[in-house]
């Protein structure tokens, strides 16, 4: 874990000191489109663009489901780095084919930022959308990545499926903003906190926060009520680590997920979904945090259990009541 300054890698861990013990996620830095307008270079191609992803991380994992959805296979190639990620950071394997750089065998995520651009400095993360065209980061946020992946390419699909619809934006932005900084960064805020204090705190707001969705899956069956949207896909991808991570190696762990009741059947209705099962990889996403964050876990011992399993029956059908 570290971040490139002056043109070079640095080996560090997140610093918290001059936070009170928090952690403050850092904002991204790519953040261009892809459109045909004039002025924009990065038109709507097909093979143009390919993505680079953990399949441990969630934001990354939101990419993975949109490419899904949209039917954006043959249009956005795919790398997966290793799941560790060591002093180097983010790395791509020697030996296993299913984690190499396949545009340019960089050995490390770092040696693909600084290709794009050698000026840049900051954190290296993933998922990062890329132009081989330009050789260049489209965009590194995945909020933005999946509204690209919603609408963009359309035409070249056929598939005009909406998961932002006008109509509902505020309302999805506004739960958005709930769910990003109580639940999918709350996790995190819990887990990397270094102080008892800033832990507490993210730990107070992430179950406050669990018990208003589990009450609120009792009476809509998404997030918007009857309509699925970017809102629910966004909130999957942290509850299907839920059990297997955050609760014990992020000690988020008032309850598990699986006793809540609604929120665990709506778990599995979402996963259950064309497509979505074959972008969870549960055993790798374990593997990733157990190694990788040698503070908190210095052993590097991956925990054998929780036994998972979402492809039980859900009750989602029956029950819900239209908002
Ligand atoms: N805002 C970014 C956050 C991405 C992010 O933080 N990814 C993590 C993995 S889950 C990462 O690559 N971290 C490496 C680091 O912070 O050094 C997004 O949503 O795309």
């Amino acid at each position: 874990m570290g971040l490139i300054i002056n043109g070079k890698w640095r080996n560090q861990w997140y610093d918290t000191d001059g936070n009170q013990g928090e952690f403050k996620r850092q904002a991204s830095s790519f953040r261009h489109t892809i459109s045909n307008d004039e002025d924009n270079p990065y038109k709507v191609e097909t093979g143009r663009y390919h993505l680079y992803v953990s399949l441990a991380c969630p934001w990354a994992h939101r990419t993975l489901i949109f490419r899904e959805l949209k039917q954006l296979q043959d249009i956005i190639s795919v790398s997966v780095v290793q799941a560790e990620m060591l002093e180097n950071g983010w790395q791509f394997s020697d030996s296993d084919s299913k984690y190499v750089d396949d545009l340019y065998q960089h050995q490390y995520l770092y040696q693909l930022y600084l290709h794009a651009a050698p000026e840049y400095e900051g954190r290296v993360t993933v998922p990062v959308l890329w132009d081989k065209k330009t050789q260049t980061i489209v965009n590194n946020e995945s909020s933005d990545i999946i509204r690209i992946f919603n609408h963009v390419f359309n035409e070249l699909t056929g598939n005009f499926d909406d998961y932002y619809p006008q109509a509902l934006q505020p309302q999805i932005d506004e739960i958005n903003e709930r769910i990003y900084h109580t639940i999918n960064n709350g996790v995190y805020k819990a887990g990397f906190a270094t102080t008892q204090h800033a832990y507490e705190s993210a730990y107070k707001e992430l179950f406050a926060s669990l018990d208003w969705l589990e009450a609120h899956l009792g009476t809509n069956r998404y997030l918007l009520g009857n309509q699925l949207t970017e809102a629910d896909w966004r909130l999957l991808t942290t509850l299907l680590r839920f059990d297997a991570i955050y609760h014990g190696h992020f000690k988020c762990n008032r309850n598990k997920l699986s006793e809540f009741h609604h929120i665990s059947h709506y778990v599995r209705e979402l996963y259950q979904k064309p497509g979505i099962a074959s972008t969870l990889d549960i055993e790798y996403s374990k593997r990733h945090y157990y190694v990788s964050h040698s503070t908190i876990n210095p052993t590097g011992i991956i925990p054998a259990g929780p036994a998972l399993n979402f492809e039980q029956p859900h009750e989602r059908e029956q029950w819900a009541i239209d908002s």
